[in-house]
């Protein structure tokens, strides 16, 4: 998987966020997208998700993939149980045959994410903890190649990013590829992390 990212320009309002914005992403490696509130981190990673449009420049990939989307939103449903909310996520992935989706792999996903036993209780009983654990259940459902994560570890304990940081790690060392904000410390080193500030 390769991303390239050429001449990016986006405005919100009047306002420029960023120009000229370049960068290339490949597999294995993680992009954490630094700046403070109202920089356009948010912007730049609905853009590379094709969620928006930039006002100019390019998202390129060498061949296009499946992508995971996890925004400042959950996307979980809070009239369905949490297995069920993992079933549509399994769904969405592209398991989209019934036969495909599998009740087993649910219940290990939601152990995984310390969710154990609150398979069958609906998601509006959560704590805001708990709700961010069951969207980033998505992430072990999915076998997309790129993570776009906007602040991943949003109402996480340490418990619960020291979870996620350890599946990130897992995903990249497999030759999947992240890019992720974060007000947060993100506790992984090496080459294969760029960083890019956004400062407008
Ligand atoms: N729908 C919108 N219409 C107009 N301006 C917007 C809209 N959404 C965001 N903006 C503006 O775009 C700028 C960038 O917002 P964005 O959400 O990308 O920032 P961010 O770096 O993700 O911020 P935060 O760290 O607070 O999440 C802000 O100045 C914001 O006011």
């Amino acid at each position: 998987m390769r991303l390239d990212v050429v001449g990016l320009h986006c405005t919100r309002g009047y306002r420029s966020l960023f120009s000229e914005l370049a960068f290339t992403l490949e597999a294995g490696q993680l992009l954490l997208v630094e700046g403070h509130n109202g920089s356009g981190k948010t912007t730049l990673l609905k853009t590379l998700a094709g969620l928006r449009e930039p006002d100019a420049g390019q998202v390129l990939w060498e061949q296009q993939q499946p992508i995971v989307w996890l925004g400042h939103s959950n996307g979980i449903k809070d009239d369905l149980t949490a297995l069920e909310n993992l079933q549509m996520m399994q769904v969405m992935a592209g398991a989209d045959s019934l036969l495909r989706r599998d009740a087993k792999s649910c219940i290990s996903t939601l152990e995984r994410m310390g969710l154990a036993g609150n398979g069958h209780r609906f998601p509006r009983h959560f704590s805001a903890g708990m709700k961010r654990r069951l969207a980033l259940c998505r992430l072990l459902l999915s076998s997309a190649c790129l993570w776009i994560l906007d602040e991943p570890q949003a109402a996480l304990d340490k418990a619960g990013i020291q979870l996620f940081e350890a599946l990130l790690a897992e995903h990249l060392a497999q030759g999947g590829s992240a890019i992720m904000t974060s007000h947060h410390h993100v506790g992984l080193q090496g080459s294969h992390i760029q960083r890019l500030l956004l400062a407008a």
